[in-house]
């Protein structure tokens, strides 16, 4: 089984190990990184002076990726990076590593430090972004220059893409790269981005953690709903606002969860190969889905992550009503976001809430919206999967199960589906829930050895890619 072929290899491999002098520099060069507020308040407000010093900063601390020959480097969309590393072998297909630069904001309240401090504290490293995403960025970069160092010359090519704004939509980064790559003529064997995790502590009586590769990601809507009445004076309200009318029509929304749609797709594959990490009954009930579906849809639903996998998520956002204490608001606006599961579409999402709104009164405005992302590939001829999978073994010998799923967020790999079939979402970084909330939260960190393994991943994966097709043997035939 895996990626069957003859096993020689053309450069002999370089030991992912680093001297301690240079693990303490990496982990002052992420410091560093995450000192600079690169902050994306909306697609209009960014914080371009902090992106500019980032692209200084990259340039200083990275110097060997800049001045290496066979290394192009281009910025796109001003403040986005596109490095095109030309391997010495043509007949490989290439690939791609994404991660962005931007984060979301951070005010200091309830942070146990300033959320731009970059301070280590017990061993971890404190900052917005050290999880989402400086830390694959950084970490990228950091493995392409200590392999560089030590002489190494890839032999497939492959594109490192950071985009700018991927927490405001991707438009000037992500999708401008993708059109740049796609009028050269650019097809890739495969993307690795940002968007999944070893999962530890998710899933109620899965002692051990297990490593989720996303294989596609959920769709979304931004649906701004209006209600436009008389204005007047307060003394004599009539018997309905706009205000009531709206707050009435996000409340059923909300009371009104999208339909259950467990039973396809990746949840079930990944269910089904961790059936036997669970005790007794629980086992059995896995192994046995198509008899005990509608139980396990039904626990699912119990856990506000848990649910998000089931169904599109129906989340009210904003709400916006009313100018003065006195008079009667002549408009109310409330904005909706949905993340559309992958066996609906945006369609048939639209025509339920509307179905459940059931109110004339109100009008409906789709700011943006997109299907979910097309399933990639994760069987044994799934090059960019198999590699991810050898990685991980490799890197984390202990993680039993390496699972396909989805991805509940979104990520700038949504706009290169014109390049590849085959997007893969992962971080070779523990997560527990608390660090899940910690992402676009408080207290978001990373710890020093995590961080070390992170580039570790990568040095020995751009390594992997490199290497002739091997037989990758499923981890639990080991
Ligand atoms: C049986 C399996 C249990 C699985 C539990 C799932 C735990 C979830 C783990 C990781 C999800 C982390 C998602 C991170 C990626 C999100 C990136 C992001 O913040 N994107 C923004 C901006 C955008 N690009 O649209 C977003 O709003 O989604
Ligand atoms: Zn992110
Ligand atoms: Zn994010």
């Amino acid at each position: 089984k895996g990626l069957r072929g003859k096993e020689h290899r053309r450069a002999p491999r370089i030991p992912s190990q680093f001297s301690q002098e240079e693990r303490v520099a990496m982990k002052e060069t992420l410091k560093g990184a995450i000192q600079i507020p690169t902050v994306s308040f909306s697609p209009e407000e960014l914080n371009t002076t902090a992106l500019a010093e980032f692209g200084e900063y990259i340039h200083k601390v990275f110097p060997t990726v800049f001045k290496t020959s066979f290394i192009r480097h281009e910025a796109v969309g001003e403040y986005s990076h596109l490095f095109t590393v030309q391997g010495s072998d043509p007949s490989l297909q290439p690939y791609m590593l994404l991660a962005h630069i931007d984060v979301v904001p951070a005010p200091d309240e309830g942070w146990d430090v300033p959320p731009f401090s970059g301070l280590e504290s017990d061993g971890f490293i404190y900052g917005r972004g050290t999880l989402d995403n400086k830390n694959s960025l950084m970490a990228i970069l950091q493995a392409l220059e200590l392999l560089l160092i030590r002489n190494y010359i890839p032999r497939r090519s492959f594109f490192i893409a950071l985009g700018h704004d991927e927490e405001v939509s991707g438009v000037n980064g992500a999708q401008k790269i993708s059109a740049l790559l796609q009028a050269r003529g650019i097809q890739l064997a495969f993307i690795v981005d940002e968007g999944s995790f070893i999962l530890d502590g998710f899933i109620p009586n899965l002692q051990k953690p297990f490593a989720m590769v996303s294989v596609s990601e959920k769709g979304a809507i931004n649906l701004m709903l209006q209600v436009n009445m008389t204005p007047g004076h307060s003394s004599a309200p009539p018997k309905e606002t706009s205000i009531g009318i709206l707050a009435a029509a996000v409340s059923r929304l909300e009371q009104t969860p999208m339909p259950n749609m467990f039973g396809g797709g990746p949840l079930k594959m990944a269910l089904q190969q961790l059936a036997n990490e669970f005790p007794f009954p629980a086992n059995i009930v896995l192994s046995n889905l198509w008899l005990f579906q509608p139980l396990v849809s039904r626990l699912m639903e119990r856990n506000y992550i848990t649910n998000a996998l089931v169904r599109t998520t129906t989340a009210l956002t904003m709400f916006n009503a009313g100018v003065k204490v006195n008079v009667i608001p002549p408009v109310a606006q409330a904005t909706i976001n949905f993340r559309i599961h992958p066996a609906q579409t945006v369609q048939e999402v639209l025509k339920l809430a509307k179905d459940i709104v059931a109110d004339d009164r109100i009008q409906f405005h789709v700011l943006n919206a997109f299907d979910p992302l097309p399933v990639s590939p994760s069987d044994d001829q799934a090059l960019g999967y198999q590699l991810l999978r050898q990685t991980i073994q490799s890197v984390f010998p202990e993680v039993n199960i390496v699972a396909p799923g989805t991805c509940i967020g979104n990520t700038d790999s949504r706009h290169y589906t014109n390049l590849t079939t085959g997007i893969y979402r992962f971080n070779p970084i523990y997560l527990q829930p608390q660090s899940f909330s910690s992402i676009h939260g408080i207290n978001e960190k990373i710890s020093v050895q995590a961080y070390e393994t992170q580039v570790k991943f990568i040095f020995e994966f751009i390594q992997n890619a490199d290497a002739d097709p091997r037989p990758v043997p499923h981890l639990h035939e080991l």
